[in-house]
């Protein structure tokens, strides 16, 4: 059976995410593939339940990075290792760079206990190919303002997304051989055709 691949999407909250993984879903499945589309925090009953508490409600930062990956447990266990198991190609939005980035760059927790952990939740399971859609803040932050009601993460403060994006950055430099690193400020028919590229080179 051909294998499938585990693509995540991260970045800053308006960087761009969401625009693109229909895009890059429909570009697999235009080349047969069956591809699970998710997210995260969720992707699972329990999980969107857990990611209504974590968006919305306040709670000690470490609670807070323990339910990111009580909810990435089951998610692994009921969507992303079944699905990578039958074959299937699975694309999340947000993965434990996530938890990296804003528990770890934004709330400043420590990362080796981040780093125990993934060990603990998935120590054999790494994304094939992490897309890191990358603005600065600004951008980020007129493209939000410009959308909806925000929570609680994307009301933080500048200082907050600065050391997120920093350690996103950091992450990206330290695991060339998966991430690859989109300069979202260009237009989206502009990215796409770098997704295109990308794509073809899987
Ligand atoms: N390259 C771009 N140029 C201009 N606007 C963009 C671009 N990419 C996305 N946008 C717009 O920015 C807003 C935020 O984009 P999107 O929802 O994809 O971000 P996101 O990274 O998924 O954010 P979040 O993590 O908060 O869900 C949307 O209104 C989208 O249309
Ligand atoms: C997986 C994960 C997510 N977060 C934060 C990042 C975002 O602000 C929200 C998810 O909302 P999105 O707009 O749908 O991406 O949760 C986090 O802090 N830590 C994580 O591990």
């Amino acid at each position: 059976m051909a294998s499938g691949k585990f693509i995540t999407f991260e970045g800053i909250d308006g960087a761009g995410k969401s625009t693109h993984i229909p895009f890059v879903t429909q570009l697999l499945r235009d080349r047969g593939l069956t591809v699970v589309a998710t997210r995260e925090p969720g992707g699972t009953e329990l999980g969107e339940r857990l990611r209504e508490l974590v968006l919305h409600h306040k709670m000690h930062l470490e609670t807070e990075a323990l339910l990111m990956f009580a909810s990435r447990r089951e998610h692994l266990a009921q969507v992303i290792e079944p699905a990578l198991a039958r074959g299937d190609w699975v694309i999340s939005d947000r993965f434990t760079d996530a938890t990296f980035a804003y528990q770890g760059g934004g709330r400043k927790l420590a990362l080796d206990k981040l780093d125990r952990l993934e060990q603990w939740v998935h120590p054999h399971l790494q994304p094939d190919l992490t897309l890191l859609f990358d603005v600065p803040l600004e951008v980020a932050r007129a493209r939000l303002d410009a959308e909806r009601t925000l929570d609680k993460f994307e009301q933080e403060k500048a200082d907050f997304f600065a050391n997120t994006r920093a350690e996103y950055l950091r992450r990206a430099a330290q695991f060339p051989h998966r991430f690859r690193l989109i300069d979202s400020t260009r237009p989206i028919a502009v990215i796409q055709e770098d997704l295109r590229a990308i794509v073809a080179a899987l």
